[in-house]
């Protein structure tokens, strides 16, 4: 339909011209046949009109399909993305961002352009063949004339890209000025700490930057515009003093004068178009490379070459000399790890604060690979297994846990949607019964809609604005009950990862908490970091990292015995607890 309605809508000025040049030499010699003629230009004026909203229209409409597509294959090859690297990579995360805007406009720009191009060419074309049957040289003087605005149009789109792409980071910094300002994560420290100014002057410098760049190539494009329509303008002018002078001389009719202004100015205008139009595809092809780049970036973990399903764990997991650094340019996170965590037993990680204890459990989940060493899942390295399976068998709850702007239920039932689309839909007794183990089950039950109440104030609208029952915040401690209930959820899972659990919790929680991971824990293998001491204690090895080695390894009773950085460390807390 699109096609058609721009083939029409490229013809039909150039028979409006004709058929205004038949009716002016009809008036002229007074021949007959005018009604018809009228009726043809009428409803070749009608066409222009009415075809020119059906194009918009159905540029529109393919328009919302094709970004429906992009979009589908732009997050299918996110979610293809199995480790982490890549989002911690500043160029991949800018080339996504322009990838994310382009998957929108830049294959409707470039369906626009061809389909647009289309028309302008018919109508260059009809009218070019009427300019050569009145004057020929005319004809050829406006295409050359044209010649330069093609070059300068692809030259400037190339510049276009380039200044996307080479900005791309400044206007990532603006756009992380204007969240922190725009977002209650923040707010509490801009208020009281006074970051405001600081942060809208930023965030302005980014701008200005962003913007004195954009008028640089502004500025080229008005001055090489300006003389393109200039000559363009000359050219139409003495194109019209000749067929002025001609017509007077009778060497052409009255409506070959009308035929031919509409000639030059319907040739100008096409050639215009199309340049514009060409300038515009050739830059959305330019950009859309960004979006090509992402969806096809090969996987950034090793598969192998038939990937083994992850059995069920008997043994236990080994790290064997592992060694890992989250890029060439970073220090060794860890170095030479050997450490066996057991089927059916709790092992824990304590250590100091960046000692590798959270990039040990990274890697765990396989979101990287080890540098140097491996990992083996009862004897099988981890990059042989299947990660979707693997991760399968894995629960967990991590440091920075989510927050998902949904119902209570639906926080919780995530837990176990493991790559389907859809939430089960029979998960309501198993989600409370989780719940309840983390200590939320009440809470939950008792909010205004119980566990279909939304744990966000984000999305009501105008007409339940007022209504508290509309959603709910929770405390940071509920929120982290509700991350380990999600984690519950996944209780028949082989291996449970809990990265501080219990880090927002008050003491008597904690203490509650706690007693119950260790119920839950008996059994079970599990992985469980936690800067406080006493809550690793019963843990059935403990594993102390210092600068990511395993400095010492045994039960709470044989660490204190050996008397070294564990003994100090529960020491130090421990008579922070006593009065002396
Ligand atoms: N995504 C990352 N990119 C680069 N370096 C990282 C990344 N995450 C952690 N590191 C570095 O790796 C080292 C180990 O960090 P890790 O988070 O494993 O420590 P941790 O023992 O869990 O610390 P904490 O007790 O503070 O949670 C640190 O030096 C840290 O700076």
């Amino acid at each position: 339909g699109y096609v058609l309605a721009s083939v029409g809508s490229g013809l039909a000025p150039v028979a409006a011209a004709w058929l205004t040049k038949l009716v002016l030499d009809r008036l002229a010699t007074g021949d007959g046949g005018l009604v018809l003629l009228a009726i043809g230009l009428a409803a070749a004026g009608l066409a222009v009109a009415v075809l020119g909203e059906l194009i918009r229209y159905l540029s529109a409409e393919v328009s919302r399909q094709v970004t429906v597509l992009s979009r589908d294959r732009l997050y299918g090859a996110t979610d293809r993305m199995t480790g982490l690297a890549n989002l911690e990579d500043p160029v991949f995360r800018d080339r996504m961002r322009l990838a994310e805007q382009h998957s929108q406009s830049g294959p409707v720009t470039i369906l626009d352009a061809l389909i647009g191009g289309l028309q302008s060419i018919l109508t260059l074309a009809g009218f070019t063949v009427t300019l050569i049957a009145i004057s020929p040289w005319m004809a050829i003087v406006v295409l050359v004339a044209s010649v330069p605005g093609l070059y300068a149009e692809w030259q400037l789109s190339r510049r276009r890209a380039a200044l996307m792409t080479g900005l791309s980071p400044t206007e990532r910094r603006q756009y992380f000025y204007s969240e922190l300002m725009t977002g209650l994560e923040a707010a509490k420290e801009i208020r009281l700490l006074g970051l405001g100014r600081l942060l809208r002057r930023r965030m302005l410098s980014e701008l200005r930057t962003t913007n004195a760049a954009k008028r640089r190539i502004d500025r080229r494009d008005l001055l090489v515009q300006g003389v393109l329509a200039a000559l363009g303008a000359v050219i139409a002018g003495a194109g019209l003093i000749w067929a002025i002078m001609a017509a007077g001389a009778g060497r052409i009719s009255l409506g070959d004068v009308a035929v031919f202004v509409a000639a030059v100015g319907g040739v100008q205008v096409a050639l215009s178009a199309l340049i514009a139009r060409f300038g515009m595809a050739h830059n959305a092809l330019l950009m859309f490379e960004h979006y090509q780049a992402v969806t096809e970036e090969p996987a950034e973990l090793v598969v192998a070459g038939e990937p083994i399903a992850a059995p069920e764990l008997r043994h236990g997991i080994e790290f064997r000399d592992v060694w890992f650094r989250y890029s060439d340019e970073h220090a060794w996170a860890l170095q030479g790890v050997d450490l066996f965590v057991p089927f059916g037993r709790s092992t824990a990680l304590v250590g100091h604060n960046g000692a590798g204890k959270s990039t040990m459990v990274k890697l765990l989940c396989r979101f990287y690979d080890p540098t140097r060493g491996a990992i083996l899942w009862d004897g099988v390295d981890l990059r042989e297994l299947d990660v979707t399976e693997l991760r399968r068998r894995i629960g967990a709850v991590f440091q920075d846990f989510m927050c998902y702007e949904l119902s209570a239920a639906e926080n919780i039932a995530l837990g176990e949607v493991d790559g389907t689309d859809e939430l089960r839909a029979d998960s309501r007794p198993r989600v409370e019964a989780a719940a309840g183990r983390a200590g939320i089950g009440e809470v939950l039950a008792e909010l205004p809609h119980g566990y279909d109440t939304m744990l966000s104030r984000m999305f009501f609208d105008q007409a339940d604005k007022d209504d508290p029952a509309t959603g709910v915040l929770l405390s940071g401690g509920q929120w982290q009950r509700v991350a380990l209930a999600r984690a519950f959820l996944r209780d028949r899972r082989d291996l449970l990862i809990l990265d501080e659990p219990t880090s927002g919790l008050d003491a008597e929680a904690e203490h509650e908490i706690h007693t119950g991971l260790a119920a839950h824990r008996s059994g079970r293998t599990s992985v469980l970091i936690s800067h406080r001491l006493g809550a690793v204690r019963s843990a059935d090895h403990i594993a102390v990292l210092v600068d990511g080695r395993i400095a010492e390894l045994g039960t709470h009773a044989t660490l204190i015995a050996h008397d070294g950085t564990y003994a100090r460390l529960f020491e130090l807390q421990a008579s922070g607890y006593t009065t002396t």
